[in-house]
């Protein structure tokens, strides 16, 4: 058995490159990640399908490389932060005496990019050797939609050619000491409402300006966001099963030297709000509130959806909900819960995951996808200040990939399902 200081060590290393969006050090990233692979005698092969956005894809080859193989995603990008908000330096990975380590990633998701490897290199020491192809993905930017960096790679020739059967990928902490697994999750909308107005004197009531119009749509908005909190409030549905909406900008004024202009009324206002579609509901009747009650062309509003402007939903071309089977019709999803068990894990009921991953581009392409992050009595600080995660849960959620890869990679039964994609 291997010194757990040596591989809290290894996953301080990684925590400690700052891959924080939006400049993110890719290469320092790269470097780290094939510098484990070299170590664990892994294949590896780096794809900049955009130049300086590496995607790492690693290589256990199985017995029996004709099964479907096993794909574990991780993002290699992290979200900024306010440095001086933090009690310990971002990417220092400060460990304290509690054991826990503090570092933006140390939740989403380098945590879970290193314990894939640390079980790899248990299972290895341990003279297990794959049926299935294992492989790692290492990808940038999830945290700006993934666009050239899972979404490219799901379209490529490479990814083609690994015969993915299932993926796994990130999914939250838990507070409580079940393991969560997520099975679909909601879709990012990136609205930006813009209103126009008449400009005027600071000092005269008149209607139609572009605050007033602005404002009359945040009211709008902040109504629906409310009756749909109300759901997740009374406990008739999960967080990932109500629309979220929440401003998270607002640009507005005619700025001066010491500040904005007071007296003065400006022609134009613009929010930004981060709007989350269950796979469950209707896009297209949130597509027509947006346009008739939060941003009507009466009230001199446009808008702008930047998620349009992507093909990647969780809806399929049929406006039906995208979901990875959470039942004895996927097997992947029993042995899922097997292998936890094993591990002396426990594992709450699955959910739909409340943010959004790079899972989907991979289940658009009609793969299955577990959202997995064994993370339990952790509060969810993921986008948070102080992120931290405990060592020991850390070294728990390695043996728990530990089981996971060991009987996803011996699993042999060809299932109907699986040939039957083959064939598309
Ligand atoms: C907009 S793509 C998803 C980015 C990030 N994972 C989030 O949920 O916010
Ligand atoms: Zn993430
Ligand atoms: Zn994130």
């Amino acid at each position: 058995e291997e010194d757990p200081s040596a591989i809290i060590s290894r996953f301080q290393r990684y925590l400690q490159i700052d891959t924080a969006q939006p400049s993110p050090q890719y290469a320092q990233a790269a470097d780290f990640i094939l510098s484990q692979a070299r170590d664990l005698s892994l294949e590896s092969q780096t794809k900049e399908f955009v130049q300086g956005k590496p995607v790492i894809l690693l290589k256990w080859l199985g017995s029996n490389p004709e099964l479907p193989s096993i794909l574990l995603n991780s993002h290699t990008d992290v979200v900024p932060v306010e440095q001086e908000k933090w009690s310990h330096h971002p990417f220092e990975a400060h460990l304290d005496r509690q054991g826990n380590i503090y570092a933006r990633g140390s939740q989403d998701m380098k945590c879970v990019g290193m314990q894939y490897f640390e079980a790899i290199r248990k299972l290895k020491a341990s003279g297990f050797e794959p049926v299935r192809s294992i492989y790692l993905s290492f990808v940038p930017d999830e945290e700006i939609g993934g666009h050239d960096g899972a979404e490219k790679f799901v379209d490529s020739d490479v990814f083609k050619n690994l015969n993915v059967g299932i993926v796994l990928d990130e999914g939250l902490a838990s507070p409580d000491e079940y393991y969560r697994a997520y099975y679909a999750e909601r879709c990012p909308w990136w609205l930006v409402i813009k209103a126009n107005g008449q400009p005027g004197h600071g000092a005269k009531l008149y209607d139609n300006t572009a605050m007033e119009n602005l404002l009359k749509s945040i009211e709008s908005v902040r109504r629906f966001r409310a009756s749909q909190f109300d759901l997740v409030k009374a406990g008739l549905k999960g967080e990932g099963e109500v629309v979220s909406v929440n401003m998270v900008f607002l640009k507005a004024g005619t700025p001066s030297p010491t500040g904005f202009v007071m007296n003065l009324q400006p022609s134009e206002a613009e929010a930004g709000f981060d709007i989350r579609v269950p796979p469950t509901d209707d896009p297209e009747s949130l597509e027509r509130r947006i346009s008739e009650e939060w941003a009507p062309a009466s009230r001199n509003m446009t808008f702008e959806l930047g998620q349009f402007k992507q093909k990647v939903s969780v809806h399929d071309k049929f406006g039906k909900p995208i979901l990875t089977a959470t039942d004895s019709s996927n097997p992947w999803w029993t042995l899922l819960e097997e292998a936890i068990r094993k591990a002396n894990g426990k594992l709450g009921k699955p959910k739909i995951l409340f943010g959004s991953t790079d899972a989907r581009h991979f289940r658009q392409r009609g793969l299955p996808a577990i959202g997995f992050s064994p993370m339990a009595n952790t509060p969810i600080l993921l986008h948070d200040h102080n992120e931290f995660l405990n060592k020991d849960e850390y070294l728990k959620g390695i043996d728990v990939y530990v089981e996971i890869i060991k009987s996803y990679a011996s699993y042999v039964e060809h299932t109907r399902k699986e040939a039957s994609r083959d064939e598309l």
